[in-house]
């Protein structure tokens, strides 16, 4: 079957993104995941995200669903919701400079989109991407309190055993923020896996290292369940945020710099959503066809 995607980043978090709003997808959309999303043996990205038509009647103008890399589907995608909204202003499919779409884990959002004049192309989108989920039995984490704030977390590995403080949140998908002095510093390729499936996350966790560097400005690395390293991760860096303001390290706005640039995030009141803004890039288009060996 013939396929046409799109490859897209936001602040260097790639993804494969295929419409359904014009050709069939496929049944088994993890599969296709696991095998478009290999950076040597297919098109390469941090997993794959389908764009597609909305139910009759419903309230949004389209549905996301994201695959990471190894096949899993997570509830959201913070750099991927921004991509989705210039995917459909870019194509046509919505021409409206204000977009809702529908989320596994987080419902339906609603995308601002900043456009190019000159172009008429989407170049950065602002997304309410609702009210982070507290209560520890819905992030889901068996860690004391809602939210488990600052907990000792700990891992083990060649032999030692180092405790983290973490502070668990989600935002549609799960998070665990480690404030610590200098993100550089932090082995995350180690024990990022670690953490990923530690028994205190039965649906495993996106693993975040955050440094405060002012009450407005942070720092962070990740490593993203399903998918390991990646340059950036849009729901962690709201994630970052919300433990930041309920730990008392940030103030309720914050420029956050990961490894692939920067997001703009806001959280004006307990209880209501986190906005979110940042670029979205179109990378180049291709057609993925496994029957042409
Ligand atoms: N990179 C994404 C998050 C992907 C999360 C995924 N790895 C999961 O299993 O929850 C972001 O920008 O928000």
């Amino acid at each position: 079957m013939a396929l046409r995607f799109v490859k897209m980043h936001g602040i260097g978090n790639d993804y494969i993104y295929i419409s359904g709003f014009d050709q069939p997808i496929p049944d088994d959309p993890s599969a296709l995941a696991v095998r478009i999303a290999d950076r040597h043996f297919g098109v390469g990205g941090d997993g794959l995200i389908l764009v597609l038509p909305p139910e009759p009647g419903s309230e949004a103008d389209a549905v996301m669903r994201m695959f990471n890399a190894d096949g899993s589907e997570g509830g959201m995608c913070g750099n991927g919701i921004r991509c989705v909204a210039k995917f459909l202003y870019d194509s046509g499919y919505v021409r409206a400079p204000r977009i809702r779409v529908k989320t596994k884990g987080a419902g339906v959002l609603s995308l601002d989109l900043e456009i190019d004049p000159a172009s008429d192309r989407v170049r950065r989108v602002r997304v309410e991407m609702g009210a982070p989920i507290l209560r520890a039995s819905a992030i889901p984490t068996t860690l004391p309190g809602d939210p488990p704030l600052d907990y000792p977390i700990a891992v083990t590995y060649d032999g030692k055993t180092i405790t983290y403080r973490g502070t668990a949140v989600s935002m549609g998908n799960p998070h665990l923020v480690m404030f610590v002095e200098d993100v550089a510093s932090i082995d995350l390729e180690r024990i990022g896996p670690l953490l990923e499936r530690h028994e205190a996350f039965p649906d495993r966790v996106n693993v975040h290292v955050a440094q405060v560097d002012a009450p407005d400005v942070a720092r962070m690395r990740t490593w993203e369940r399903g998918s390991g390293i990646t340059l950036a991760c849009g729901t962690g860096a709201c994630a970052v945020l919300v433990a930041g303001v309920l730990t008392g390290r940030t103030a309720r706005a914050a420029r956050i710099h990961l490894p692939g640039g920067a997001l703009d995030l806001e959280w004006p009141r307990d209880g209501e959503t986190v906005i979110m803004t940042g670029p979205a890039v179109t990378v180049f288009e291709g057609v993925w066809d496994e029957s042409r060996v």
